[in-house]
């Protein structure tokens, strides 16, 4: 496997030159316009006296003196931004995160279960030492130079295949960062097989080239033998790779005597950055992942040496994602024109079918024919002109939609295990919309709920809270509530301030402890439901997205969705307010993200749509339970107070008749049988499927669709 995946890892500099997209040979080329431009504004120049020349203060040649190529390496170090590097908080999050999305491509792609460890370590103030392994099918020995230390190197961004990664710039930019921010190598250690030796590189990436340079073995690694030999070898060169004995877990559940790992990779970066939990933290982003990811296990050790450890609840992997041809609906003239030039076919019917998806023979020909060009034409002769034709052609001829087969949604069962694995709550239900398309991607939609359970802020402890408070770069005590806690809206954090007393711009790290712990006591007391705001949980191919909120197609989504007529309270334009988790996950063979660092989703008219769908799919099935257990509620109530008088009216009844004492309890008994048939609906339980609901109401609960958790002091 690591020998097929090195096959389909390449370079993506002529992409990148051919789309025109990034600097590097795009500056060459503006690099002669400019030159060209400069020399034309000289001559225009000539013809206004009234400039000087003596007062330019360059001309073309100066001005081409100094223009060079950029590597794309350059342009990134300097826009670190675009690449989730903006500051140290998000730089250790984006680390974690490339490296476990690429081990969880690789197991899934080699059909391996995934096992993954997170270590962090602080080595100095603020430089934390990150490492990632995993039991993957390793690297093979010449592609981990260029894997990690080149960037825009990878097998993913030239095919349409469903995955986590997709642009080939992931992991050799954290390593980069790395390097500029500590200037220690960036360290990898791989195998992939039982009995095959190991490769442990230190590099560096030369940004100017975008080449990665070796620094150990006299630049060109170290290889580690196997077995007794190997370990000895690791631990007199230091080199970390603590799971080389792994303990497995026998069919009985009971470890077997460590074995040699079978094959993997484990990757150390130094780098400066900042670790803090809550929003947007390392901690977040593994929980989530366990949430979409149930086949995984992950064993993580934060920066204070706590392990926590997310097991896996099952070992099926997702099925395999197919990879597909692009549609000719989804591709533009330009593309189309490289593709035209770069290929192997002799003719153009045969081009056509080769290299897209739903074109058959018939279809080829009627493309040809609208374009009045011949069928036997060949590509590489397709002029301009001719290929606008073909453009045009290609959109006004009947072509069957792409294969969706090709997507792997999470589906309804496991979102809701995987919710309510994480999520407390009392009702979950979920719902996968059938796979749509945008610009020629196949896409799917999945949404799952969760309502009711306590917000996060309401069970921290006190120790946790004040370490909280002492890593906080939040500024006021407000800011610093709505941005640790889920759910904690502006309300909620209003209110708690309140309760507690504390002054609302006052910083989270100047509290005494007796504000802390008054802070504490009003995060318990406060109902929170009402001010709470909706917790939104985004993905994209199983991965979370913890940024560019509202920048997020999905954010904008749940946002106009009018959660009210589904039972909740919500002010126009904003989240819903209430108890209520949302996840919405998009699968695709391309995801479309707003920028590099892959944090929101594009609003495509066709994601949207699905979108807006899947979310009032959830909202009817919230508002189904809502009512009923409004009902029961409502029920409830009447039968009390039918109760409180039951009694006074069989007394004052046996005193007109003049009834015994045991008349009076008959009279007493019918009554109460006549009050708990008109209230009947009170008795009414709602089981794990919402089965005993009103029958047609019960209808509309689809197996599948809806967990229901019986909370205590509710009829449910
Ligand atoms: N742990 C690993 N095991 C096996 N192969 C890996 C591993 N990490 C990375 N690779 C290979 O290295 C390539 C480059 O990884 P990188 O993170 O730079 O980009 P990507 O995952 O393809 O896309 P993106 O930039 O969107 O994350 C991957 O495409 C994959 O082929």
């Amino acid at each position: 496997m690591a020998k097929a995946s090195a096959t389909a890892q390449k370079s993506l500099d002529f992409e990148a030159s051919e789309s025109g997209d990034f600097v590097n040979k795009r500056a060459g080329k503006n690099g002669e316009a400019a030159a060209n431009g400069s020399a034309e504004n000289g001559a225009a120049h000539d013809e206004h006296p009234t400039e000087s020349p003596s007062k330019r203060r360059s001309n073309a040649e100066t001005m081409a003196t100094k223009q060079k190529e950029i590597s794309v390496s350059e342009f990134f170090a300097k826009n670190r931004h675009l690449l989730g590097f903006d500051n140290p908080r998000k730089a250790l999050l984006t680390t974690v995160k490339e490296a476990v999305d690429n081990s969880l491509d690789a197991c899934e792609e080699a059909g391996i279960v995934p096992e993954i460890w997170v270590i962090i370590e602080p080595t100095t103030n603020s430089r934390y030492k990150v490492s990632i392994q995993d039991n993957g099918p390793g690297i093979v020995k010449k592609q981990i130079p260029l894997i990690f230390g080149k960037l825009l190197y990878g097998s993913k961004f030239h095919r349409l295949r469903m995955s986590r990664g997709q642009q080939g710039i992931g992991i050799s930019a954290a390593g980069m960062y790395g390097v500029l921010t500590t200037g220690k190598p960036v360290k990898i250690i791989s195998k992939t097989g039982p009995k095959q030796k190991a490769h442990y590189f230190e590099l560096q990436i030369d940004t100017k080239r975008n080449h990665p340079e070796i620094i150990n073995g006299k630049g060109e690694g170290v290889d580690i033998a196997h077995g007794e030999e190997g370990h000895e070898q690791l631990v007199k060169q230091g080199i970390d790779w603590e799971a080389y004995y792994l303990a497995e877990e026998g069919p009985d559940g009971q470890k077997k005597p460590q074995q040699e790992v079978k094959s993997g990779t484990r990757v150390t970066i130094e780098l400066e950055a900042k670790y803090v939990r809550g929003r947007g933290s390392v901690d977040e982003y593994l929980e989530q992942t366990a949430i979409a990811n149930p086949h995984v296990t992950i064993h993580y050790k934060d920066a204070e040496g706590q392990e926590t450890h997310y097991k896996r609840s099952t070992t099926d992997l997702p099925a395999e994602p197919k990879e597909i041809k692009p549609h000719p609906y989804g591709v533009e003239l330009g593309r189309l024109m490289t593709m035209l030039q770069d290929n192997s076919f002799s003719t153009i019917t045969q081009f056509l079918t080769e290299s897209f998806s739903r074109v058959s023979n018939a279809v080829a020909s009627n493309i040809c024919e609208t374009a009045k060009i011949s069928s036997r034409a060949h590509p590489k002769r397709i002029g301009r002109q001719e290929a606008d034709a073909l453009f045009q052609a290609i959109q006004n001829t009947k072509i069957s939609a792409p294969a969706t087969d090709c997507l792997c949604p999470i589906g309804e069962p496991l979102i809701l295990k995987g919710l309510h694995h994480v999520v407390p709550g009392e009702f979950y239900c979920a719902d996968t919309r059938p796979p749509a398309v945008y610009r020629g991607n196949p896409f799917q939609i999945e949404v799952g709920l969760a309502y009711g359970g306590v917000s996060s802020a309401q069970k921290v402890s006190l120790d946790a809270l004040q370490t909280f408070l002492a890593e906080s770069d939040a500024r006021t005590i407000r800011q610093f509530l709505m941005n640790t806690f889920d759910g904690v809206g502006g309300d909620g954090a209003d209110k708690i301030i309140a309760e507690a007393g504390v002054g609302t711009r006052q910083s989270p790290g100047k509290l005494d402890k007796k504000e802390i712990a008054k802070l504490h006591a009003a995060m318990r007391n406060v109902n929170l439901s009402e001010g709470q705001t909706m917790q939104v949980m985004r993905y994209a191919n199983r991965v979370p997205l913890q940024f560019s909120m509202s920048a997020c197609a999905i954010t904008q989504a749940v946002m106009g969705t009018n959660w009210r007529a589904y039972g909740l309270t919500q002010s126009r334009g904003g989240l819903p307010t209430g108890p209520v988790s949302v996840m919405v996950h998009m699968a695709s063979v391309w995801v479309p993200f707003t920028s590099e660092s892959k944090e929101a989703i594009a609003g495509y008219p066709e994601i949207q749509k699905e979108l807006r769908l899947g979310l009032q799919a959830v909202g009817r099935r919230l508002q189904m339970y809502l009512n009923a257990r409004n009902k029961v509620k409502q029920e409830g109530e009447r039968r009390s107070v039918f109760l409180r008088y039951l009694k006074e009216v069989a007394g004052a009844v046996s005193e007109i008749q003049d009834l015994n004492e045991k008349k009076q309890t008959e009279l007493y008994d019918r009554l109460l049988n006549v009050a708990k048939k008109k209230t009947a609906e009170a008795d009414m339980k709602l089981d794990s499927r919402g089965k005993k609901i009103v029958a047609e109401e019960a209808e509309a609960f689809d197996d599948d669709k809806v967990l229901i958790v019986p909370q205590d002091g509710t009829s449910a």
